[in-house]
C-alpha cells in the first residue's frame, strides 16, 4: 500500500511563508554565562543532550496511550487497510484463474465472470481505502490535539526557572512541529508499517506457496534490505536529530530577531542579522540536502532490491514454465504479486525515516513533559481565606532569605525584612544587587534557596499557590500585555472582577487612556500590547496589579515610564491605596520614594539599613550615593522635604 505522497517530508517543498510554523526543534543547550554577574541571554544558554548509544522508542511508546481513546476508530482503520490489501492480493490470484483457465480454453463467459470479480475487488478496495483515510484523519488530528494541550498545560506548571533556561522558540516547535512529525508517524508511518510488513509476509508466504524455490528467491531479498536498514536507521537517526537542533536555533534567530526588530533597526544591524539568519539558514540547508541524499542513497537501494529479484524471477520463471514446474497463468500471478512487493519494500526507507523522526520528536517532547514543577502546592498546604479588599493587609517576612540561580552565586545572602501590616516599604539598592529577585520570591516565581518568607506568620509554602497568587498583587517594571482585549489583559488575575473594580483601578493607575482607544476596553491591544506607549503599558500593568486591592502588592518601579505630571496623579491615587495594603516597592526614582513609609538599602545581598527615607539620608552614606546615582538633586530634595 502506497503511502500518501502529500505527507512524505522529502517530497513535500516548504513554503517559505510556512517556515517559522514547520521549523523544528532541538534539545534545550546550555553552556554556562561567561560572566556570572551578567543577566543571562536566553539563547546564549545552551546545552545539547547527546543522543543514546543505541536509540529506542521508548518516548515513542510512552505515547501509546494517547492512541487509546481511539483504539475503537484504529481497530477499524486496520481492518479496512488489510482488507484493502486483502482484496488487491487477490486480483493476481483472479488473473492466474482467468490466464490457466478461460483464456487458455477461450471460455469467454467464464472470462467476464472472472473479468467482473477483478473489477469488484477493484472497487471494493477503493472503497476501503476510503474508509481507512477518513478514520485516519480524525483519530490523528484529535490525537496530537490531546498531546499538544497536555504539553501546553505542563508549560503553564512549570517554574520560570523552567523557562528561563529554554528558549522560547524551541517550546514553541515542540508544540508544533514535532506534533505533526509525531501525527505523521503515528496516522501513517505505523500504520503503514503495519500493512507493509503483513503485505510482504502474505505476498511471500503466496509466493512460495506457488513456487517454493522462486519464492525463496524473493524472501532471500530481504536479508541485503534487513542490512541496508540497520546501516541507514542509525546515520538518518543523528541526522535528522541535527537537522532539528538547527531548526530550533534559527527558530529562535527568527524569534528574537522579530521581538528585537526596534533595536535591530535602531542600531542598523539589519545587514548582521541577514547574515546570522544567512549563516543559520544555509547550515540548515547543508544538513537537510544531507538527509535528503541519505534517504535518496537508502531509497535506490531499496527500489534496486525487488527489481532485482524481478528480474531474477522472470529468468528462473521462464525456464520453470519451460520445464512444465509452472504454468504460465502460475507465473503471471507470481510476477504481478511480485510487483505488489515493490511498493512495500521501496516505501520501507520513508516509513523508517518517519520513525525516527518521531522517535527524536517524542524523546524532544518528553525532555519538557519529564521535567517535573518545582514550585508545587505542599501536600499539606492550605488556601488563604479571603481578605483581598477587606483593606486588612498582612505582614510579610523575610526570614534569613537565601537565593541564587541556578550555576550562579548567591544573589540574596541572609535577608532579614519585615513588613509591617498595611505598611508600604521600598527597596533600594545598586543596579543588579538583586531587587527584582527578592520581589519574584513573594508571589514565589522563584522558591527560596535557604530560609522562608512567612505572610502573616506563615510560610508561603504552606500556602496553596493559588490562593498565594490571588493575595498578592504583582507588577514588573517590563510591563506584559498579552494579546487579547484591554478588558482580558487588566483581569488576567481576576477573572471574577466587576466592571467599578476595573473603573477604579483604571483610576488609580491613570489609565483612563482606554476608554478614548477604538472600542474602549473590548479593544485588542497588539502583541506584547506594542501598539502602546511604553508609559500606558506600564499603567495598565499596575492597573492589573491593583484589581480588586490585593492584600499584598508587589510592585517593581511601577512608575519609571511615567512623565513628571502623570507621575504625581499616580503616586496621589496609589497612595490611598497603600495606606491599607501591605507593600513592597522597588524604587528606583527618588521620586517615588514619597510613597513609602520605609526604605531598605539592600546591598551585597543583604538588607544594609532600614528606616524613613530622612533618616537613611541622614545616618547611611551608601543610601545617599545610591539614589544620587539613581536621580538628581532636585528629585532627592523633593522627597526630602
Ligand atoms: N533569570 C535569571 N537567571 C539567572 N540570573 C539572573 C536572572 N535574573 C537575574 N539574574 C541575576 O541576578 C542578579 C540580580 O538581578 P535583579 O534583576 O534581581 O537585580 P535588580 O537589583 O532588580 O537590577 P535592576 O535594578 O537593574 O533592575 C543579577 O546579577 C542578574 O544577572
Amino acid at each position: 500500500m502506497a503511502p500518501d505522497r502529500d505527507d512524505d517530508p522529502t517530497v513535500r517543498a516548504l513554503p517559505a511563508s510556512r517556515l517559522t510554523a514547520r521549523l523544528s526543534t532541538c534539545r534545550p543547550r546550555f553552556s554556562g554565562r561567561t560572566d556570572p554577574s551578567s543577566r543571562p541571554h536566553r539563547s546564549a544558554r545552551r546545552f545539547r543532550v547527546p543522543l543514546p548509544a543505541n536509540p529506542l522508542p521508548r518516548n515513542l511508546w510512552r505515547l501509546r496511550r494517547y492512541l487509546r481513546p481511539y483504539a475503537g476508530q484504529l481497530v477499524w482503520l486496520l481492518l479496512a487497510a488489510f482488507a484493502a490489501t486483502g482484496a488487491s492480493i487477490a486480483v493476481p490470484l483472479v488473473i492466474r484463474h482467468a490466464v490457466d483457465g478461460p483464456i487458455a480454453h477461450r471460455e469467454p463467459t467464464a472470462l467476464l465472470r472472472l473479468g467482473g470479480l477483478a473489477l469488484l475487488l477493484g472497487l471494493a478496495e477503493a472503497a476501503l481505502i476510503f474508509i481507512r483515510r477518513w478514520v485516519q484523519s480524525s483519530s490523528a488530528v484529535g490525537m496530537e490535539s490531546t498531546i499538544r494541550d497536555d504539553l501546553y498545560a505542563h508549560l503553564q506548571r512549570l517554574h520560570i526557572g523552567f523557562h528561563d533556561r529554554w528558549q522560547s522558540g524551541q517550546l514553541l516547535s515542540r508544540i508544533t512541529s514535532d506534533l505533526s512529525v509525531i501525527r505523521r508517524f503515528l496516522s501513517f508511518g505505523l500504520l503503514f508499517l503495519v500493512v507493509n510488513t503483513t503485505t510482504f509476509l502474505s505476498v511471500v508466504t503466496l509466493l512460495i506457496a506457488l513456487h517454493w524455490g522462486l519464492g525463496l528467491l524473493v524472501a532471500a531479498g530481504a536479508v541485503p534490505l534487513f542490512l541496508a536498514t540497520r546501516r541507514f536507521t542509525r546515520a538518518y537517526l543523528t541526522a535528522a536529530r541535527r537537522l532539528q537542533d538547527e531548526q530550533g536555533d534559527l527558530a529562535t534567530l527568527i524569534e528574537e530577531s522579530a521581538q528585537g526588530l526596534r533595536t535591530i533597526k535602531a542600531f542598523g544591524r539589519r545587514p548582521e542579522m541577514t547574515r546570522r539568519f544567512g549563516v543559520g539558514a544555509h547550515q540548515l540547508h547543508d544538513t537537510a540536502t544531507g538527509k535528503g541524499r541519505l534517504l535518496a542513497r537508502t531509497s535506490a537501494q531499496f527500489d534496486l532490491i525487488p527489481n532485482l529479484t524481478l528480474g531474477a524471477v522472470l529468468v528462473a520463471g521462464a525456464v520453470a514454465v519451460a520445464h512444465g514446474s509452472l504454468t504460465i497463468g502460475e507465473l503471471v500471478a507470481f510476477v504481478t504479486l511480485q510487483l505488489m512487493l515493490i511498493w512495500p519494500i521501496e516505501s520501507l526507507a520513508w516509513i523508517i525515516a518517519t520513525a525516527q523522526e518521531a522517535m527524536t520528536a517524542a524523546d524532544r517532547i518528553y525532555e519538557v513533559l519529564d521535567t517535573r514543577p518545582t514550585v508545587v502546592d505542599r501536600p499539606a498546604a492550605v488556601a488563604l481565606s479571603s481578605a483581598a479588599g477587606t483593606g486588612r493587609g498582612d505582614a510579610l517576612r523575610f526570614d534569613e532569605v537565601w537565593f541564587g540561580y541556578p550555576q550562579g552565586a548567591p544573589v540574596l545572602r541572609g535577608v532579614e525584612l519585615t513588613v509591617q501590616p498595611g505598611e508600604t516599604l521600598a527597596i533600594v539598592g545598586a543596579t543588579g544587587c538583586g531587587k527584582t529577585t527578592l520581589l519574584s520570591l513573594v508571589p514565589r516565581l522563584y522558591d527560596v534557596t535557604a530560609g522562608r518568607i512567612t505572610l502573616d506568620g506563615r510560610d508561603i509554602r504552606d500556602i496553596q499557590l493559588d490562593s498565594l497568587r490571588r493575595r498578592v498583587g504583582v507588577a514588573f517594571e517590563e510591563a506584559t500585555l498579552f494579546s487579547m482585549s484591554v478588558w482580558e489583559n487588566l483581569t488576567l488575575g481576576r477573572p471574577d472582577a466587576d466592571e467599578d473594580e476595573v473603573r477604579a483601578a483604571l483610576a488609580v493607575a491613570q489609565a483612563d487612556f482606554v476608554y478614548d482607544l477604538p472600542w474602549g476596553l473590548t479593544t485588542r491591544i497588539g502583541e506584547q500590547g506594542l501598539s502602546l506607549s511604553g508609559g500606558q503599558r506600564q499603567r495598565l500593568a499596575l492597573a492589573r496589579a491593583v484589581l480588586g486591592r490585593p492584600g499584598v502588592l508587589v510592585l517593581d518601579d511601577p512608575l519609571s515610564a511615567l512623565d513628571v505630571h502623570t507621575e504625581a496623579l499616580v503616586e496621589q491615587a496609589l497612595a490611598r491605596i497603600l495606606r491599607d495594603t501591605t507593600a513592597l516597592l522597588v524604587v528606583h526614582r527618588p521620586s517615588t520614594i514619597a510613597l513609602a513609609d520605609r526604605v531598605a538599602l539592600l546591598a551585597d545581598g543583604r538588607i544594609t539599613a532600614v528606616g524613613t527615607h530622612s533618616e537613611l539620608l541622614h545616618t547611611v552614606p551608601a543610601y545617599r550615593s545610591v539614589l544620587s546615582a539613581a536621580g538628581d538633586t532636585d528629585d532627592l530634595g523633593l522627597v526630602r522635604s
